[in-house]
């Protein structure tokens, strides 16, 4: 079996895929409506979008967002994401900037998870990664390609990469240009499984040709999908109770 990382109650890597609904509301009160929203959908963790968020900057309204979601979903695993623009997200944002805010949020004791995009730099990762592990908070370490889809070998080299920089879990989102890019991406989530099974990883082929690799993780070895109940945060994501039964049906 490969590796197993528990956050809260929910075991990723472990059975099923696990459901994580992207949050990416730009204010607290359509935030408010989301997680009501949420409620009624088959889920296992959120992410919570803040590069959509206007006023993100400023640590009291990202506390108080934070305290929203913790309080309403109570065990709920919360990954905190700043997607910036250089891989396909609303914020830019210099890098000294992108570290001090994630370390502040890593620190607040309100969040679970925390990504951190490989492209800020290896130091960055490192610094991220032990802030985080200090207060128990786990790294998913991220790469994404909106416009293609990388040789295998480069995406395992990639995935391999954030595993050596100590990423609790490892994730890679691809764009397809055909069918076959989809299955780029599937075989070499089925090489890490086989071969570099350290961590848990999560990929995606996005848009509506990548589908599939949204309701098979079971079988190649991704361990989170990403499904809406409401608006999508990227290309190709499904309405997550639509995931859920095909996630349970090829389980
Ligand atoms: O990295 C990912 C994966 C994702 O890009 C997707 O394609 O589902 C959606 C993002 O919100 C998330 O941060």
């Amino acid at each position: 079996m490969g590796a197993i990382v528990k956050v809260r109650n929910v075991k990723l890597g472990d059975g099923m895929p696990k459901i994580c609904i992207p949050v990416t509301d730009t204010n607290l009160d359509d935030l408010k409506k989301s997680v009501n929203l949420i409620r009624n959908t088959p889920f296992d963790l959120i992410e919570w979008r803040a590069d959509f968020y206007t006023g993100m900057e400023d640590p009291e309204v990202r506390i108080k967002a934070m305290t929203l979601f913790r309080n309403a979903l109570g065990n709920i695993p919360v990954l905190f994401t700043i997607r910036t623009s250089v891989e396909g997200g609303m914020m830019e944002i210099d890098t000294e900037a992108y570290t001090k805010t994630i370390l502040a949020v890593i620190d607040s004791g309100l969040i679970d998870l925390v990504d951190v995009e490989l492209s800020r730099g290896e130091e960055t990762m490192k610094t991220i990664v032990a802030a985080a592990h200090r207060v128990g908070v786990k790294v998913v370490a991220s790469r994404h390609d909106f416009t293609a889809t990388p040789d295998k070998n480069i995406i395992i080299s990639n995935l391999c990469l954030m595993q050596s920089l100590g990423a609790d879990i490892v994730k890679f989102a691809v764009m397809p240009q055909c069918e076959r890019d989809v299955l780029t991406l599937l075989d070499a989530t089925l090489t890490m499984k086989e071969e570099h099974s350290d961590t848990p990883v999560i990929t995606m082929s996005m848009s509506p040709t990548g589908v599939i690799s949204r309701i098979c993780g079971q079988l190649v070895g991704s361990c989170v999908t990403f499904g809406t109940a409401g608006k999508a945060s990227a290309p190709g994501q499904i309405p997550a109770n639509l995931l859920s039964t095909f996630l349970q049906t090829l389980a």
